[in-house]
């Protein structure tokens, strides 16, 4: 039986055939054989995965499929149980997060209480790095650390200014809005220079409002020469700001492709979507996801896969925001 659905088998980015775990043209992370288990569940089991430099790569998966966990592991601030993983081509096993922050690959981390009763320069200072007056012997001597307190100051500035912030430069962290709290987490990470920027879930709690300049500023890193990688549960945000989507479900990659492949794949549509074609991803179950990997491999005829039910998940938006998108 023909199947004209088929998505095509090559792409650009990549070297060879598009499946789970293929090689890319051009990667900047290669992860091999990651695991992180805790206790009896195994969180993460990543094979073979690449990311596309330059690209903006959204991960994606059902609530639980180990995708803040990678994040985290490819962040140092977790530990794997194995694997080895490089950005730039060195290894990054082993390595502690402020180094990983050094070497270019940084996160976003959502606004913490304590970061909330910072102001919103503070927070930004916070993300530099190299600060030389951390060290014993610069802390002593003041012109050493004077200049670069400055220039850091200068670069917040700068940014607070891009992302439509500088006038809340002296506000508390903690009076922003939803969509602001993720400008200044954003900026936040840019205060180190990176080579890497991993968003996670970017567009929770955000009024839709502002989900477009968000939209903007995410495709704002990728023109300034960065490489993106986002977790998110956000249809909108994955269809269209992604060049790239990796599929992940208890733990494994499953899927991976273009944005318009995977949305095409009958299989992810079915488990994924239902009928309901703006259902947030979230609500599919890793048993659903995991029925991808076996269809796939099973080579089923479309009209065998069936549309699963969802469970209600509501992106919650906060006060700040609907009063955000009230002005
Ligand atoms: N510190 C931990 N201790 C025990 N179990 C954990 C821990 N962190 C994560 N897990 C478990 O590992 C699995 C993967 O969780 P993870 O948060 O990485 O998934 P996720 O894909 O990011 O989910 P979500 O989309 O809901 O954020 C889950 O079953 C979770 O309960």
């Amino acid at each position: 039986m023909s199947d004209t659905t088929t998505p095509p088998r090559t792409h650009p980015l990549v070297e060879g055939e598009v499946a789970p775990g293929c090689k890319k043209v051009d990667a900047i992370v290669v992860a091999d054989g990651v695991v992180r288990q805790f206790g009896g569940l195994t969180a993460v089991d990543v094979e073979h995965v690449e990311i596309p430099r330059g690209m903006i790569t959204a991960l994606i998966g059902p609530n639980g499929a180990g995708k803040t966990t990678f994040f985290n592991l490819l962040t140092g601030f977790d530990r794997p149980n194995k694997g080895t993983w490089s950005f730039e081509g060195q290894s990054l096993a082993h390595v502690p997060s402020h180094k990983v922050a050094r070497r270019g690959m940084v996160r976003t981390f959502q606004l913490t209480k304590s970061l909330g009763r910072l102001t919103v320069l503070q927070n930004m200072l916070l993300g530099a790095r190299d600060q030389r007056g951390e060290g014993m012997f610069a802390a002593l001597v003041k012109p050493l650390w004077k200049a670069q307190e400055q220039a850091n100051t200068e670069r917040a500035d700068a940014l607070l200014a891009r992302f439509k912030l500088d006038a809340k430069r002296e506000d508390y962290a903690a009076s922003l809005s939803g969509g602001q709290r993720k400008l200044l987490e954003m900026a936040r990470a840019l205060m180190s220079e990176p080579t890497l920027v991993m968003l996670d879930e970017p567009m929770a709690g955000v009024n839709p409002a502002l989900t477009q300049s968000l939209l903007d500023h995410v495709k704002g890193l990728k023109d300034d020469g960065m490489t993106v990688l986002f977790v998110e549960h956000d249809m909108h945000m994955v269809r269209h700001i992604s060049d790239w989507v990796i599929v992940m479900a208890e733990g494994r990659v499953v899927a991976e492709g273009p944005p318009e492949t995977i949305m095409q794949n009958q299989a992810v549509v079915d488990a994924y979507l239902g009928a309901h074609h703006d259902t947030d991803l979230g609500t599919l179950t890793n048993q659903q996801v995991a029925q991808i990997h076996h269809d796939a491999d099973a080579d089923v005829d479309a009209d065998d896969a069936s549309a699963p039910t969802t469970d209600a998940s509501t992106a919650s938006t906060t006060d700040a925001d609907q009063e955000e998108g009230r002005r």
